[in-house]
């Protein structure tokens, strides 16, 4: 009997094994074509390059005879097919780096735990997990991510890591990605970081990432619209701090002057939005993505923050987003056929990504010191609620492309409608979300 278990136990054991390994041969397989696709599209590009030189040079003698005019209209064709293939190229390319992300799954969760003269915490060299130990058996635990930052980890090595899925945004995904954990565990530093270069943290990296893709994807027909929001979620209302007048252009957004709390420093969740259009007209395709870095408040549970009045109530509204957030997950991963995205702001401006049409990371921000023991271990059992969302190849993310005119239908009209309708700071109110349907880009204003 005991025999026949473990007979049965090292067979499931060497399929595992087996289907790991076929996994592992499917990524190295779609490497190697990207690879290989990148570097035909780099070459049809310096060909394109050298063509157009040589265009110029003719356009200079053009006049001068019918042989040297009928020469110009072949190279004209000629480049036109080039770039056409370039073109072509590049979706080849984007649908190989897709098909990478989605084998690693749609949803996914990793650790970071701040540096602290004391901890509690200590990581797996392989960076897959990470144990807490706070003594007594309650605050003990050890769990499992898809990848866990220590203390040492640099800003470049997070970004690192992250940097294929703001290639994602550009592709034309819907992408998210939060800061989750206690107050000062290190969300705003993931996020934002420090104003240094080597200090800066995912929005300023990726905002630079998108820029220079940007310019070297204009040499092969590409023109690129980007539009940014930053808003603020603060008791169940929506604020852009970047609305008109406050500056909207890009590439002078100085995001390390963010901000995270509201004017009298109350907590809030942080929105950087990113709408980003490509257009690419030799093979008129138009791509449509969205890149969210969210630095949510602190998950502090309310029991344990003693305040009252109006104190209570920002917590009230706190804790009301997380557990709607928590209750999104929860139903995602249970594959539910309702998911109440509409029980709080925050979940209904997110929707596009936390569904099935998006692509989602979560940062659980832990500060390992011993008296954040418990509030560590809230954090990692929530985030691993979310690691059990299954979002891979088969539920996948839908990429925003189309071969006709735009027609936007729009993300974040909730922030334009509140801030219409006066949910500035001033008018800040509790109260049932009323964020209207919205898909991609938010109808922003120039
Ligand atoms: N990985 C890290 N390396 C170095 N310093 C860090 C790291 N993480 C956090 N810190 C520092 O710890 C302090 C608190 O971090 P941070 O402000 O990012 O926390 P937070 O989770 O955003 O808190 P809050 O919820 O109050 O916004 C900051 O001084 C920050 O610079």
């Amino acid at each position: 009997m005991l025999l026949q278990q473990v007979r049965e136990a090292s067979e499931t054991s060497r399929e595992q094994q087996q289907e790991v390994q076929q996994l592992q041969e499917q990524v190295t397989a779609a490497s190697k074509a990207k690879l290989a696709t990148q570097e035909a599209a780099q070459e049809k590009l310096a060909r394109l390059g050298q063509l157009e030189g040589e265009l110029e040079a003719l356009q200079d003698v053009v006049g001068a005879g019918g042989d040297q005019a009928d020469m110009l209209k072949r190279l004209v064709s000629r480049v036109a097919n080039l770039e056409l293939a370039v073109g072509q190229g590049n979706n080849a390319r984007r649908l190989l780096h897709n098909q990478l992300v989605e084998m690693r799954g749609n949803i996914r969760v990793f650790c970071r735990v701040r540096p602290s003269p004391s901890s509690v915490v200590t990581c797996q060299s392989d960076g897959s997990g990470v144990r807490v130990d706070g003594g007594e058996a309650s605050i003990q635990g050890t769990f499992s991510f898809d990848k866990v930052f220590g203390p040492a980890c640099s800003q470049q090595t997070v970004f690192d890591e992250v940097a294929e899925l703001v290639q994602s945004a550009l592709d034309g995904y819907q992408v998210c990605l939060f800061s989750y954990g206690q107050t000062g565990a290190g969300k705003t530093h993931t996020m934002q970081g420090l104003p240094s270069s080597q200090g800066q943290g995912i929005i300023p990296r990726s905002v630079a990432k998108i820029l220079d893709t940007v310019k070297i994807l204009q040499e092969p027909g590409w023109e690129y619209d980007l539009e940014a929001s930053y808003i603020e979620v603060y008791n169940e209302a929506l604020q852009d701090l970047l609305a008109e007048g406050k500056g909207r252009d890009v590439g002078k957004i100085t995001v390390a002057n963010a901000i995270k709390h509201g004017p009298s420093g109350e907590p809030t969740h942080s929105i950087f939005m990113l709408f980003i259009t490509g257009r690419h007209a030799p093979t008129a395709t138009l791509v449509q993505g969205a890149l969210n870095l969210v630095d949510l408040a602190g998950s502090e549970r309310l029991a344990r923050s003693e305040v009252t009045g109006q104190r209570q109530k920002e917590a009230c509204c706190i804790n009301k987003s997380l557990s709607s957030l928590g209750d999104v997950f929860s139903a995602l991963a249970s594959k539910s056929a309702h998911v109440p995205y509409r029980n709080s702001k925050l979940t209904h401006l997110l929707q596009p990504c936390l569904g099935g049409t998006g692509k989602t990371l979560m940062f659980v921000n832990i500060n390992p010191e011993p008296a954040s023991a418990g509030e560590t271990l809230c954090s990692l059992r929530f985030a691993a609620q979310v690691n059990a969302c299954e979002r891979g190849a088969k539920g996948g993310a839908r990429r925003h492309v189309s071969q006709q005119p735009e027609q936007p239908k729009l993300q974040a009209e909730a922030a334009s409608k509140d801030r219409k309708h006066g949910a500035a700071a001033s008018k800040r109110k509790a109260g049932a979300p009323e964020v209207p349907p919205r898909n991609t880009r938010p109808r922003l204003h120039k």
